[in-house]
């Protein structure tokens, strides 16, 4: 196969590019719009990634960010959304005061892991939301779009499209209903022929392709990856369990821990979040490297190194307990951290990232000493258990939504309940 670097010359063939664009991905909805264009061979093909700028993006990334090496190497133009907008429509994971910090973060954080992944990154279009959707006659045209197709779909299937991305609550704020339509929206406003996302997007991907043209758009191709198991058992990589996942500005000796500490059970291949890593982060990103060929070591104390160039071979190896877990982890470690130390390096040398973290991702502040409360009596209660609610909300809460970071300052004082989210929304739209 063709080095996926990007920086091939585009020489490839319709059928080559194909393959590229629609290798190591769990389903393709309408493939159809894709080979049209590519067959034709008379523009590139057009697709984009969202991501809503919420927690600290993890090494999970590293997948999709795979798959982008791939487009780009296919010849595709690709986008890479940074959905600010999105990031609070979701029930506030990132609290409107700090959107703008995330995205600089994000923009930080993903270009350094493309590069440390060796990825041309010169052809990668950077787009933030709200540029287009609240801001100039863009924005007004968007808006105008949202409310025609907040005519064209239910509450009931704009909610179930996005039940498996936004947060679910008992209370749901309406946006997390306008969510599913923004992201169909975007599809038309950048101009695509195809998003690309996780599987979990299916549900917002069906919706787009249904309703899109209720309003006279296309309906577009959707590309969808598969979601890689975390390191605990069971369930996704998920921010809300920190040892589920590495950050990508985790110390080496953090990384060895969580590694360390990963579910992989010997002969297990299935679920296993530690074979899936090299399946789809370190096998592609070697092939990066390796003019296009994937190589994968293992070396072991008392017999000879083992070279794998593809999954196939290493999991029969792992369920014949021919590789096992106490060589795997160790080889999984060095792979990762070779890909992590740059990144590290950048941004220890990088003042402005190093600002934009804190101010995007401020530490919890320090806990409060107790506060005599005052006796208001019984007419109070129920403000005394709004208090006891706020107090709490920030850490308690964040981790039992499984929501996706650890609470910020901002968090922790003000509480995250719906009710609370209302709130300050209707703070955030007077200033
Ligand atoms: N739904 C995506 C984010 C996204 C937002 C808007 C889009 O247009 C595309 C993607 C996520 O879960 O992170």
């Amino acid at each position: 196969m063709a080095p996926a670097n990007g920086s091939t010359p585009l020489a490839q063939t319709p059928a080559e590019k194909l393959n590229l664009i629609k290798n190591n991905l769990q389903e393709v909805l309408n493939p159809e719009i894709i080979d049209k264009v590519v067959n034709e061979n008379e523009r590139p093909l057009r697709i984009y990634w969202g991501t809503a700028t919420t927690g600290k993006p993890h090494c999970g990334y590293f997948v999709p960010m795979l798959k982008i090496a791939e487009f780009l190497a296919a010849g595709c133009e690709v986008k890479i959304l940074l959905a600010d907008v999105h990031g609070f429509l979701d029930n506030l994971k990132a609290p409107i005061e700090l959107v703008a910090e995330r995205v600089k973060y994000y923009k930080f954080v993903i270009t350094e892991a493309l590069k440390a992944v060796n990825v041309d990154i010169s052809r990668l279009v950077f787009v933030i939301g709200s540029d287009y959707q609240t801001t100039g006659e863009s924005g007004a045209r968007f808006f105008m779009d949202l409310l025609r197709l907040s005519t064209s779909v239910s509450g009931h299937d704009a909610s179930k499209a996005g039940s498996e991305v936004v947060k679910q609550v008992d209370s749901p704020p309406l946006s997390s209903q306008l969510y599913p339509l923004m992201q169909a929206l975007d599809e038309e406003y950048l101009g695509v022929d195809a998003q690309f996302g996780g599987v979990d997007q299916r549900k917002i991907f069906t919706l787009a392709v249904e309703t899109l043209p209720r309003i006279g758009f296309e309906k577009r191709a959707h590309l969808m990856n598969p979601l890689i198991p975390g390191l605990q058992e069971g369930g996704k990589m998920s921010s809300s369990d920190p040892d589920s996942k590495i950050d990508f500005l985790d110390q080496p000796d953090i990384v060895r821990r969580k590694l360390k500490k990963a579910f992989c059970p010997p002969k297990q291949v299935e679920g296993n979040g530690v074979l899936s890593f090299v399946e789809y982060v370190l096998l592609p990103a070697s092939a990066l490297k390796n003019d296009g060929t994937p190589r994968f070591q293992v070396s072991r104390r008392d017999a000879e190194t083992l070279t794998y160039s593809n999954i196939a071979d290493m999991q029969k190896d792992y369920a014949d307990d021919v590789l096992q877990p106490q060589t795997l982890k160790p080889a999984v470690t060095d792979a990762l951290l070779e890909i992590l130390t740059p990144i590290r390096k950048v941004f220890e040398e990088n003042k402005a990232w190093q600002e934009v973290e804190q101010k995007a991702y401020p530490p919890p502040p320090a806990p409060e000493k107790k506060k005599k409360v005052k006796n208001l009596g019984t007419r109070f209660l129920d403000v005394k258990e709004g208090e006891k609610a706020a107090a709490t909300n920030g850490s308690v809460e964040a981790k039992a939504d499984g929501h996706v970071e650890g609470p910020s300052a901002q968090e922790v004082s003000v509480g995250k309940t719906t009710e609370e989210a209302m709130r300050r929304l209707s703070i955030g739209k007077k200033s």
